[in-house]
Formats: structure tokens, sequence, C-alpha cells
């Protein structure tokens, strides 16, 4: 068993979460030595001014008269002084609490800043791979830790060094190369005396990745015609529990057939539950095993595994080997090992603090992957670790080489011939789209598609296709080859280490590369500086400004300085390359230099395109989230369905489009336009067919809509709705999900009703607020009497089956928002054309949104729920007509909020 050292775990309660304004209320400290807890100390600090906001009162259980008594900060300083002593100390999320606890010892004049912190959520991403996730809540309940009360520091202390202890405990009984591996990238860091192997020279991981198959022609066999698979008895009997024939089903399956079979287009939507993903599947199965390459493209990469594990194995068994299904995600996805070892044999010059935290969480899962797929890591966010990811990611140039060391088992390359060697390959519609946009560069060859979640099309589409630059777009990908002012670290100087001293001129080009990629950035800042300044004092607030292309030169911002820069420092790295690509041990990360040099032309291809902002049919704007620094230039194509006219229709042998939520009023017109299907020419015009509802879902669904509340554009509507909301929700007993149509509304609404869930220690959920989606959807689903508060994501591809979804609450109609840039665009462009944007435009994207919305309540023939509206719009307005024929009219009014309690019993 390993020895652990002594150390002090810490937990702080604050007012808030800003280290430079909140303060500290509690600290606790527990020393732990020998894996046992041995002492504790638990202070509340009274802060400079005892304002405390109800939700932490609620949380924490601290009453602000309980601070009134409590002493300063200054007052108790030297007693946590000598408690710690030199012991390092344990937190969980360690940057915030050593972020507050060194800014306050500064200000009572004590310097802590070089005092040693470790992390129990770093070494619980190493341990724990299987988790959902790393919260401690979470962790405490998956690994049995004793906890007396949450969110009190002291058991909260208490808790964290166990955790720390239980890690460590189970880091021992890893693979010992995973510790030697560990001890390698803690070198030089805070981890370097918790992590101590002796071992000089780290040897290469033993992956279990298998080689990459050799490539096999596809089988070609004959199946029987569909009806054969639907009918009383048919082959799905085989594989689905309780199978019984269904019309609708029959006929989505027939239909298609005939399409493949045919060739051309065919746009299907039938309601969710009713089957389309066997119907799809099996016609396209059928398909597949002839010789003819199918793709089933899905909307997501969440949709894309939920078919890969459950629906497709099912299906599988029926063809007894023919069907050969793979999965493909985009080539980004997949980690590249020999980026990974050269991490890990320099991770002091390849990579900050930070990052090396993060890249200890992926040394356990490099040695059990069996795909490199990174999504299937728990341990690692791809999104919160975007430059870390891009440096350990395959991407086009790092992988070609056939002399590559890893090229036989490159998990990019694998997945590659897997889906080479498949008739039926799964993949999103960004990898789709993506494929489009290069020309059909990175999927195999394929004759049929299938679409699900075919709503998504227009505006994955419009992200694709769409064109953004922004300083730390640019900054990213610099900050790989050259990270800091300073110099001594990155690629480029890595480079340099390696090349011989007899090579002064090599050395020079190094260093003029670094030279010329400085003031390259340099010029860019001063670029974003000028708009960014400019564009504060003009946009008063709004999210999005549209230029055109005479503005950047009335803002001064002069894009070609940067591009004359970019100019020197690509002849400098193309010199560098030529001369040392062939020197040994440089080969591996010249060719990185050389992939991001490609990075960084496509962003300079971009730049000039989304600078010149040229193109009538495209909308440009910028964006200013924060502060100048971090502003935004975008470019999105207007209608996005003429890409898909011009490169995939006159081609393609057949596409299915399905969805449930394709239509508005059952006509498919709307989507036909948006995906450029309108106005085909005739013998190309698609198939439609909208199935609807075998069950009367109104049996099932009650709906009330609140017409006593203000209009939502009337400026107290806000207060009310949150009113509405407090007096309704904390009594309601099933699962509730409330849809936004604007985050700042959720927060509102959220920080309106934390307490009272609080108060009841009830669970309220809030997007953006707590954890990432999958965490929130995960722990709703487990969960009875919780609430969850969602925008944007929510309003679709999430399940709640049964009792997961009782209440289902839209606080406005999804109307499309005016002031985004693209919805201006399209509405100037309506305009300008005498059209009526808000009846062909705002309407049936709001009615397919709320389909979508609605969709997520029942998920079943069993399934029923409520739908409460609180958008009085739908009785009062007389298009509100259009939306209330959803639910055929039947629905309840609710004339004051007690109407809506009795309801909601
Ligand atoms: N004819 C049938 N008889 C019995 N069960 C069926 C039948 N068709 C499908 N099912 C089962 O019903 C469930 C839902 O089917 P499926 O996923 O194909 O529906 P869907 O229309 O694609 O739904 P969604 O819109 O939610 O994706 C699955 O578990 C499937 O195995």
């Amino acid at each position: 068993m390993v020895k652990i050292p002594a150390f002090v775990a810490l937990d702080l309660e604050t007012t808030g979460l800003d280290f430079e304004k909140d303060e500290i209320i509690e600290v606790a400290l527990v020393r732990f030595e020998n894996g046992e807890p041995k002492e504790n100390l638990d202070f509340l600090v009274k802060p400079s001014a005892v304002e405390l906001r109800p939700f932490i009162e609620t949380l924490t259980g601290i009453s602000k008269a309980d601070l009134e008594s409590a002493s300063d900060f200054a007052t108790i300083a030297g007693q946590i002084c000598s408690f710690v002593g030199d012991l390092p100390i344990v937190a969980h999320n360690a940057v915030f609490d050593s972020k507050f606890l060194k800014q306050t010892f500064t200000k009572v004049g004590i310097s802590y800043d070089s005092h040693v912190f470790w992390d129990s959520l770093t070494l619980s991403r190493i341990a724990f791979q299987d988790v959902p996730n790393h919260r401690l809540d979470t962790l405490v309940q998956e690994l049995n830790i004793e906890r007396s009360r949450a969110h009190r520091a002291l058991p909260d202390a208490d808790a964290c060094g166990r955790l720390f202890v239980k890690a460590l405990e189970k880091i021992s009984t890893m693979d010992p190369w995973i510790y030697d591996a560990l001890s390698q990238v803690a070198k030089g860091s805070g981890y370097e005396t918790l992590f101590t192997s002796k071992v000089e020279k780290l040897s290469p991981p033993k992956y279990k990745l298998p080689t990459a198959p050799a490539l096999e022609a596809l089988p070609k066999s004959k199946a029987p015609r569909v009806s054969e698979f639907f009918k009383e008895g048919g082959f799905i009997s085989f594989v689905v529990d309780d199978y019984k024939p269904r019309h609708n089903q029959q006929d989505f399956a027939s239909v298609m057939e005939r399409n493949m079979y045919k060739g051309g287009l065919c746009v299907l939507e039938a309601p969710t539950g009713s089957g389309k993903t066997l119907s799809y599947l099996i016609t396209a199965a059928n398909k597949a095993i002839t010789g003819e390459r199918v793709l089933i493209s899905t909307a997501t990469r969440t949709l894309q595994e939920q078919l890969w594990t459950e629906a497709i194995p099912q299906i599988a068994k029926i063809y007894n080997g023919e069907l050969r299904p793979a999965i493909l995600k985009g080539r980004d996805n997949y980690l590249c090992l020999r980026k990974f070892e050269e991490l890990l044999m320099h991770p002091q010059t390849l990579l900050s603090a930070e990052e090396r935290d993060s890249f200890m969480a992926l040394i356990p899962w490099v040695l059990s992957t069996e795909t490199g797929d990174i999504n299937e890591c728990n341990s690692f966010s791809q999104s919160r670790n975007r430059v870390l990811w891009s440096k350990l990611s395959c991407s086009a140039s790092c992988c070609n080489g056939e002399n590559h060391s890893h090229h036989e088992n490159c998990p990019a390359l694998i997945a590659k011939r897997k889906a080479m060697n498949a008739n039926m390959v799964l993949v999103n519609h960004s990898l789709f789209l993506s494929d489009l946009q290069l020309d059909f560069a990175l999927l195999p060859s394929y004759e049929h598609i299938v679409f699900d979640e075919a709503h998504r099309l227009p505006e994955i589409s419009n992200q694709v296709f769409g064109r953004s630059i922004s300083f730390f777009g640019f900054r990213n990908i610099a900050k790989t080859l050259e990270p800091s002012k300073a110099g001594g670290d990155g690629l480029i100087a890595e480079i340099a280490s390696r090349i011989p001293a007899e090579k002064p001129e090599l050395h020079e080009i190094c260093d003029k590369l670094s030279e010329a990629l400085g003031e390259a950035e340099k010029a860019l800042h001063r670029f974003f500086m000028k708009i960014g300044k400019k564009l504060a004092k003009q946009k008063n607030g709004r999210s999005g400004f549209t230029y055109t292309n005479s503005i950047l030169a009335e803002y001064e911002a002069d894009p070609a300085t940067f591009l004359e820069q970019y100019n020197n420092a690509r002849g400098f790295a193309e010199k560098l390359v030529a001369a040392t690509a062939n020197m040994d041990g440089l080969k591996g990360i010249v060719s990185d230099l050389d992939s991001r040099m490609t990075e960084i032309s496509h962003f300079i291809s971009d730049f000039e395109f989304v600078t010149k902002a040229g193109r009538n049919d495209w909308v440009f704007y910028m964006e200013e989230p924060f502060n100048p620094h971090t502003i935004k230039l975008h470019a999105l194509p207007l209608h996005s369905g003429n890409v898909w006219r011009e490169k995939f229709y006159p081609w393609i042998k057949s596409a299915t489009f399905t969805s449930a939520t394709l239509s508005v009023q059952a006509d498919l017109t709307y989507f036909l336009q948006k995906m450029g299907m309108d106005n085909l020419r005739l013998g190309k015009q698609p198939f439609v067919r909208v199935y609807t509802e075998q069950s009367d879902v109104n049996e099932r669904r009650s709906v009330m809509v609140a017409k006593f509340l203000p209009k939502p554009s009337a400026p107290e509507f806000g207060d009310a709705l949150n009113d509405t909301l407090l007096k309704v929700l904390p009594n309601v007993e099933e699962n509730t999900m409330v849809l936004f149509t604007s985050v700042a509304t959720m927060m509102k609404a959220q920080a309106a009703l934390a307490p009272a869930f609080a108060e009841r220690n009830k669970l309220l959920l809030c997007q953006h607020v707590d954890g990432s989606l999958d965490g929130l959807v995960a722990m709703f689903r487990k969960e009875r009497g919780a609430c969850l508060l969602g925008c944007q994501s929510l309003w679709e591809g999430v399940d709640f089956p049964g009792d997961a979804l009782k209440l289902l609450v839209i606080t406005k109609l999804p109307f499309p928002n005016p002031s985004d840039p693209l919805v201006a665009g399209l509405t100037n462009e309506m305009k300008a054309a005498n059209k009526n944007f808000f009846k062909d435009y705002f309407i049936p994207e709001a009615y397919i949104e709320l389909r979508q919305g609605m969709g997520r309540l029942l998920r079943s023939d069993s399934d029923s729920g409520k739908v409460l509206i609180l958008d009085n719009r739908v009785v009062l307005e007389r298009y509100g007509k259009t939306f209330a024929r959803i639910w055929n009219f039947k629905n309840r009014i609710a004339g004051s909020v007690s109407d809506i309690e009795r309801f909601v019993k």
C-alpha cells in the first residue's frame, strides 16, 4: 500500500465566486496523517461588510448574526499558518480556494504565494475514470465517503481529504507505468513531492489499441424486401420485444426503400417514438448489404453514440454478420499517439502548469482506450481544454506520413479504415458538412445517406459553412509555438533545443520565426483593439453588430500589417521545416510545426474573407462578449441551402431526411426552402410525407396557458414570471423542466428560485450554472421532485422518459431573436423583397422549436405529463392559433396563480 503523505485538507465558504470582490466567511482545516484525519480547525470569519446573499445563507446555513460575532481574518491568520505549517494544502478544485486564501492573506500582509496546493479534483480525475462527473457531491456518493452535511466547510474539508486519500490508494493499485508517467509530468510542479518515481527514463506506454485493419471488399448480398421485416412475425420481431406491426412505420420503410432503389431525395416527418429509427436503420441496412455504402448522420455526437451502442447492435443481429457498421467522428476527436508521447517526454517545455494537471488525467485513459476517441474519457473535458487538446489530437497534416512511428495504430486511421471496410457508417451532421465543404476529402465514398434529426441541418450548416476570427483564435495556435514573450518554451524552443549548436543559421531562423510570430500577434491585437474600442462606444449592449466592408477603414483597423507579418513568419517556418524535416530526433516535432502553420494559414484565409466582407448573400458581424480583447468577427451565409443545392443534391444517389419536427402544420415547404430543395428541376424534386400520431397525444398531455401574466414584451413580465415560478415550482412534487429563450432571464429565475429550493432541500439545476449539460441531464433523470432550468440545447435532443419529466414549463414562445445578426440579415432581405418576415420566417421557426420543446415530455406511448405555457400571446394574438393547433386547441386557461397551482398538483 502506498505511503500517504501528511497534508491539510481545506474548504472555504465565501460570499461569492469572485476572489477579488468576494470574501471568505468560513475556513475549515483538517490535518491528515497516514491517511486519517487527526485534528481540525474551523473558523467563521467576519467579512469587511456583512452582506450575505440569501442563497449563500441557505446553502451554507451561515447567518448574518453568526458572522457579526465572528473574528476577522487578520485575527485568525496566525492560527491558520501555525496549524498548516509546511504541509501541502489539499482542496477540491484547489485553484478556487488557493486564489481566495492567497488573496486574503495578502490583504493582511502575509505572503502565502509559494505554499503548495494539491487538488483532489486532479487526483480524482486520474484515479476514478468511470464516475459520471468529478463534483465533490457526486464523488462522495459514488465512493461511499462519509460526510455529515454538504456545503459546510468542515464536513466538506474532511470529505475532500478522504477523497484525496482514496484517490492516491487507487493510483497505487494501477499499472505502475501510470505512477512513473505521473512523476515525469509532475517534475518541477507542486506534485513533484507527491509522485516520486525513481525511474530515470520512462518507457513508452503499452497501448491497447489494435492495428489498423487492412482494406477489404464489401460483401454483396441480397436482402428480402423491407415488408418482410415489418410484417407480423417478420424478422424484426426476433430482435424487438413485443414487436407489433405499425402501419406508418411500414409505410416509412417502404417509401424509403423505393427512394433508395429509384434514387433521389425524400423528406419524411414521423412523430417521436413512432419507430422511425428502426424503419430507416432496417431499410438502410438492407441496402448496405448489397454492397452500396450507406451513411447515417445524426445531429450530435451523443445521438451518434446512442445509435452505436443501442439501436445498431440490436438490428445487426438480423443480418448474420453481413451488416458491417462503423462509427466515425471528426479526426480531431482522436488522440495522436506521437503527440501524446512528445508531450509526455517534454511536459516542462510543451505544457503550461494548468495543462499539466489536465494532462495527468489522460495518462490512465491512454493505457486503457481501444479507440483513442476522447469522448469516452470522463476525466477530460475537450471544451475546457481546447488548447491542450489541440496539442494532442490528430490533424490532417500530422498523421499522414506512413513513416510516422504510430502510423498503424493511429486512432484516426483505425477509425477511418474501419469505416472504409463498413457498409453502414455512422457520422454526425458536422462531420458530414465538413466533408461537403472540403469536397468529400474526409469520409469514405457512399451512395446513400439518411439524416436523422434533420431539422437541425440548416443551423448546423450555417455553423460549419460560416467563418469566424478572433485574436484568441490566432493566439491559441500561436501560443503552442511560442507561448510567452519571455520565450524558453513552446514548439519552436523545443525544436531549437534539438538543433545541433554547429548549425547557427538554423538557430537564427528559429529566433526570426519567433520574432515574426510575435510581431504578427501584436499587429493582430492592435487590429482587434481598434475595432473593440470603437464598438464599445457604438453598440449599446447589443450582442451582435453587423458591418459592411467600409467599416473597418472607418475604424482605422488595418488588416495589412498583420498579413505582412504573417507572411514573414510563414517564410521562416517554410525554411525551417525544409532544413530540419529529415534531421534525427526532429521529424515528428517539425511536422507539428508544419501542421500548426497550416492551421494558421486557415486562420488567414478566414481573416481575409471576413475582413473583406465582400458578399451580399452573407452577413458579417462583430461580437464583443466581454471586452475589446475578446471581440470576434463572424461571417455567415444567409442561405446555406445553396451549398447543398450546388454541391450535394446533383450527385447523391439517395438521401433521406427525417425528424419529428420538420413541418409547419403538416406542410414541409419551409424546410424544403431552407435546405435549398425548393425549385429543384422536375424529376429531382423530393418525395415528401408527414406521418401523424397514431395515438392521440392530447389524451396523455394536458396543456394550460396562463393568460393573466403581462405580455412578454412588457417590462414587468420578468418580475411577474419569476413571481409565478416562485409560487408554483418549489411545491411541485414531480420532475419539472422550465424552458427559457434567454440565458439572462433564466439566470434571474435561478437566483429567485434557489433559496426556496434550498430551504426545502430540493434539487434545482440550472444550465450554465450547475456544470456540464450531460451531468445535469444525468442528475435530473435520477432525481424526483427536481427542477431543471434550461435554454438552447435543452429545447431539443434530450430524453426524459416516464417520471423523469412530468411538468414542462414554456416561459415564452421561442421566436427568433431579432437582434441576432443572422435573423436581422434574413429579415432585412425579406423586407426588401416585400415578404412578410413575421409570417414566413418568425412563426415557422417558433412553431418548429415549440414542437421540439414539447417533444421532451412524451417519449413513448405510455408517457403522460403536463405543459404550462406562460406566454399569453398564444391566446391573445391572432397568430396564437397556429401554435394552439399543436395541441388541437385542447388547453385550459389560467386566470391566476391558483389556477396553475391546481393544474400542477
Ligand atoms: N413496431 C414496434 N413495436 C414495438 N416496439 C417498437 C416498434 N417500433 C419501434 N419500437 C421500439 O420503440 C422504441 C422507439 O423506437 P424508435 O427509436 O425507432 O422511435 P423513433 O421514432 O425513432 O423515436 P425518436 O423520435 O425518439 O428517436 C424503441 O425501443 C424501439 O425498439
